[in-house]
Order: C-alpha cells, then sequence, then structure tokens
C-alpha cells in the first residue's frame, strides 16, 4: 500500500494542487503515494451540513464543530498508526524530524481547519498533534497542509532521484544549507567563490561547512544553540 495522506477539509478541490505537478505529480502518477480527500462538508448537520457554530465564551468568527469533526475523523481513522495532525498557529514548530517520522510510516492523517479553528475537545479526545509551518496567520489550515506534504512526499523513496538535490540537506544536521552559485563564474561584478572552481574538494566541503555555521549563527541562533548544545552533548558521550 503507497504512503497515503488522508486529508480532511472543507476545501477539497485544494487537493492536490501544486503537488500534482513536477516530482511529486510523477510520483502520484506512479502510486508513490496517494492523496485522499474527504469533505467535512458531509459530515455536517442538518440540511445545510452545518460544520461550524458561535464560540462559546463569546468572541469573533466561528467555530468548527467536535462532533462533526469526530464523525469525519472516525470515517478515516486508520489501524496503520498512522500520526493524525491538525494544521493551527497555535501547534509547535513542524520541523524535519517529525516529516521524517510521517514518512516513516505508512502515511498521515491531515485536518485542515477554517474559521477560528476546531473546538479543542475533539483535538484532545483523539490525541491529534497539532503543529505550525510558522509564525504568521494564514486563512485555514489547507495550504500549511500542502507545505507539510510537499516536505514528506520529497521524502519517499523513488521521488527525489539521485540527481535531484540532496533529499535533506538543509536541517539533516540541524544546520541551514550552504549558498549555492552556478555559471556563469562571474555576473555583474560578482565572482563565484574561488574554493568553489579549486577541484579542491576538501576544501570546497569544509567551506560548505563553514558557511552552513556561519549562515546558521547569523539567521537562526535557535538553531545555532541546538546545534552546539547537540555536538557538545555527542562529544561529552564519545568522552
Ligand atoms: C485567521 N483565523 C483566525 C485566527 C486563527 C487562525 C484562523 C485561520 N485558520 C483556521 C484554521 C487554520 C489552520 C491553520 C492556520 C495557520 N495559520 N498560520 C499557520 N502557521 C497555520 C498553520 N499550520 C490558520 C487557520
Amino acid at each position: 500500500m503507497s504512503w497515503t495522506a488522508a486529508i480532511l477539509t472543507l476545501f477539497p478541490e485544494m487537493f492536490p494542487g501544486p503537488l500534482g505537478q513536477s516530482l511529486a505529480g510523477r510520483a502520484l502518477d506512479a502510486d508513490l503515494w496517494r492523496c485522499e480527500t474527504h469533505d467535512l462538508r458531509s459530515f455536517g448537520l442538518g440540511r445545510h451540513k452545518t460544520v461550524d457554530d458561535t464560540p462559546c465564551g463569546g468572541g469573533a468568527g466561528m467555530v468548527m464543530r467536535p462532533d462533526v469533526v469526530d464523525a469525519a475523523l472516525a470515517s478515516v481513522s486508520r489501524n496503520d498508526g498512522a500520526s493524525c495532525v491538525y494544521l493551527t498557529p497555535r501547534g509547535r514548530p513542524l520541523t524535519q524530524a517529525d516529516i521524517r517520522r510521517y514518512t516513516a510510516g505508512s502515511g498521515v492523517t491531515l485536518l485542515c481547519g477554517r474559521y477560528e479553528g476546531v473546538d479543542e475537545r475533539v483535538l484532545e479526545a483523539r490525541s491529534v498533534e497539532q503543529v505550525s509551518i510558522g509564525d504568521y496567520v494564514l486563512s485555514g489550515g489547507e495550504t500549511a497542509a500542502l507545505v507539510l506534504l510537499d516536505a514528506c512526499v520529497r521524502l519517499l523513496p523513488g521521488v527525489m532521484g539521485s540527481a535531484e538535490s540532496g533529499v535533506e540537506e538543509s536541517f539533516s544536521d540541524g544546520l541551514l544549507e550552504y549558498p549555492h552559485y552556478t555559471r556563469p563564474a562571474e555576473w555583474n561584478g560578482r565572482a563565484v567563490p574561488d574554493v568553489l572552481l579549486s577541484g579542491n574538494h576538501a576544501a570546497i566541503a569544509r567551506w560548505r561547512r563553514e558557511q552552513s555555521e556561519r549562515v546558521t549563527r547569523e539567521r537562526r541562533p535557535d538553531l545555532w544553540a541546538a546545534h552546539l548544545s547537540n555536538t557538545t552533548h555527542s562529544s561529552v558521550q564519545e568522552g
């Protein structure tokens, strides 16, 4: 059975969207992964298939009802240990380690919310993982789900050929990737760093590592601190 993304959404037509193109699209066509959408509206209540209601305690907007979301989750409940993930700005940051965990299994169930979000009770009742793709506010969970799926699909066996960019060059060792260059050797008065044209592979590898460390230190002090902690930890462990 191919790695399967079960997506619960009010907008099934948004999937596979951009993931139907390029490498992910070819992988979809080759059944290397599957994209199953489940329309939350079909689990709505009454003649109008209502999925939301006003927030308890007052406030703006609407909240997605727990009974509706629970029925939808029950309809896709999987016994394959697949993670069930709710994309939300209130979630913990999504990491490459999460992506590796999701792709190690048989698939993932993604709950895409709208309005002000989903009633907390169904998320608790079903131990749904709550993750965020970043500290900014989107209109709903669907675009976040597409981001998560893109990160997953590229790691699946057979999707990224050996000729493609490194499957996990960024973040694989907790550092940001080094800067990239290509032809022409000089452009707009700017030259490619000499070391990259030297043919000295050891020097190139050293330069790239130094650049990764510099970029991480400058742009992501959080990742840099974690990297230092991990490298210090492992060196102590090695004795
Ligand atoms: C705007 N509107 C009122 C304020 C709260 C959010 C809401 C919209 N909205 C509804 C469901 C839903 C799910 C994910 C996200 C989301 N935003 N930013 C992220 N990193 C996200 C993730 N992952 C936004 C969502």
